[in-house]
């Protein structure tokens, strides 16, 4: 007998001001984003975080040049900053706070390790060697409030680099993509229009966009749990449709905003301050790993790098939709990616993979257990079946305009061959994305020839349109293999 998968309550008040709660807790509200707004000012005994922080970046809040563009923070790190870990003491009650302080810290102890490589990289020369080793006065603040909140001791995409790094402009406006600005920076960062600011901040627009759909795939789950003892299935059949339906409206503003990246943020810019982002795991500047000073018997630690694939949006759809992935290196690669991440975050995504499954969620929306006993009922269910592709459509849309920007912004500007996180950058996003266009049309293969007139004509567009996609990323993904002697499957 299988254990009943625990409950998981997901918010439908954030709570923005209890600060003894996690900074990050799923809300039907805000979603994946932090349950308020990012803490962006330090308590007095972190005056000299703050203000290395602030005088960090190759161009300043000011404009002028920073510590990065002299190369001159190593030397202040090792020569005067302090180590400030007890006094992380006096707060340790406040986790958005400590928040707060471990992505302080991240953008620190990055810029450390990779300063050396940014110089070489304006030089034109490859990155090189980073510096090796953690001092200290930055391995043991980051290590406890790393502890303290739940992340790994080093820069994580939702909580330091991109989901709490923002601040309204005007409080009154809100959370409107104008009104939004960065807290740190490594580059150019701090100006808003620049390039390293438009890529995190569509980040940021985009998770704003995750409350309806969180809302709409619990309402999901809770139409399947709720349909074998409802009375009236065709209701029950009626409302999963339109929890459906909610989820592809969520997921096409999402694209929407995703598209707004071209715009925002130029593909020429990209590698210059994605140098700073780099992990340790499976890059050539980190060969033997980071010590961190004084911690871990000093032996060498590897995490990977701030990557958007540790967002929790498509890890929803994926697990929700129980998409099947092959068994290879590369789909290893992305379930190591999905322990970086926001504790509360990796429990849901973890509670709808196991719901979804428990509940033959699949199995319900395709029609694979029940006959459907009236015209209604197959009519709806042909519904269900075209919204099940819609579904996988967007996480195809969205999974395709990645592989344009990994083109654009990455393979058409530089040749090193492992992307922040560590993956290999020609094949790893195909991988997912052929395992969605598989499931697409195994799901269309499945279902069209139960219903008399076909899935409709939403459903055979999507897939017409899908397998020509799929013809032109093959033939894409063999050229960039060829011209860098890559295998496909690595
Ligand atoms: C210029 C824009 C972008 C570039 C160049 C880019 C680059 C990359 C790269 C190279 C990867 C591979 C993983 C790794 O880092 O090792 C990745 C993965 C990923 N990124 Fe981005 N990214 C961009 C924008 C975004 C945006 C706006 C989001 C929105 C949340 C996002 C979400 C993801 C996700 C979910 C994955 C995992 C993909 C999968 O599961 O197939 N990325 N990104």
């Amino acid at each position: 007998m299988g254990t009943a998968v625990p409950p998981f309550e997901v918010l439908t008040d954030a709570r923005p001001h209890d600060n003894s709660l996690p900074a990050f807790l799923v809300s039907t509200t805000r979603g994946f984003l932090p349950r308020a707004d990012p803490v962006v000012t330090l308590p007095k005994e972190f005056d000299a975080l703050e203000s290395i922080l602030q005088r960090m970046p190759v161009k300043t809040l000011s404009g002028e040049p920073g510590l990065l563009a002299h190369s001159k923070l190593g030397e202040e790190v090792d020569n005067s900053f302090p180590d400030l870990t007890d006094a992380m003491e006096l707060y340790k009650g406040n986790l958005p706070l400590m928040n707060a302080l471990y992505r302080d810290y991240s953008f620190l102890a990055s810029a450390y390790l990779l300063e050396p490589c940014h110089q070489r990289f304006l030089k034109g020369e490859g990155y090189g060697l980073g510096r090796s080793t953690l001092p200290k006065n930055i391995s043991r603040p980051i290590a406890r409030c790393a502890e303290l909140t739940g992340f790994m001791p080093f820069m994580e995409y939702a909580g330091s680099y991109a989901l709490y790094n923002y601040r309204l402009e005007d409080p009154a406006k809100g959370l409107e993509y104008d009104n939004i600005r960065l807290i740190r920076a490594f580059e150019h960062g701090l100006d808003p229009t620049s390039s390293e600011a438009g890529f995190v901040l569509v980040h940021i627009d985009m998770v704003r966009n995750s409350g309806p759909l969180v809302a709409a795939t619990v309402r999901c789950l809770e139409e399947v749990s709720n349909a074998s003892t409802n009375p009236d299935p065709v209701e029950g059949r009626r409302s999963f449709n339109e929890g459906l339906s909610d989820i592809v409206t969520a997921m096409k503003k999402i694209n929407s905003v995703m598209e707004t990246m071209w715009g925002k943020s130029r593909p020429r810019d990209y590698t210059s301050f994605r140098t700073f982002i780099f992990g340790i795991t499976g890059q050539s500047m980190f060969p033997n790993g980071v010590i961190y000073e004084g911690l871990f018997d000093n032996k060498p630690m590897s995490f990977r790098g701030e990557s958007g694939a540790n967002d929790s949006m498509v890890p929803l759809m994926d697990n929700f939709l129980q998409l099947p992935l092959p068994n290879t290196p590369l789909t290893a690669i992305l379930t190591d990616f999905r322990e970086y991440r926001p504790s509360n975050h990796k429990t849901f995504l973890q509670y709808v993979k196991s719901r979804s499954l428990e509940l033959d969620l699949k199995d319900y929306a395709l029609g694979n257990k029940v006959e459907p006993t009236s015209d209604e009922e197959k009519d709806l269910l042909r519904q269900t079946c075209s919204l099940w592709i819609q579904v996988l459509n967007e996480v195809r849309d969205f999974r395709w305009r990645h592989w344009c920007f990994a083109r654009e912004y990455i393979l058409k500007q530089t040749s090193h061959p492992t992307a922040t996180g560590g993956s290999p950058i020609v094949t790893w996003l195909p991988n997912q994305l052929e395992a969605v266009l598989a499931e697409m049309v195994n799901v269309h293969d499945m279902t069209k020839g139960k219903h008399q007139k076909g899935l409709g004509t939403v459903a055979e567009d999507i897939m017409e349109a899908a397998l020509r996609q799929r013809d032109t990323l093959r033939k894409e993904v063999d050229k960039f293999c060829a011209d860098r002697g890559v295998a496909r499957e690595n």
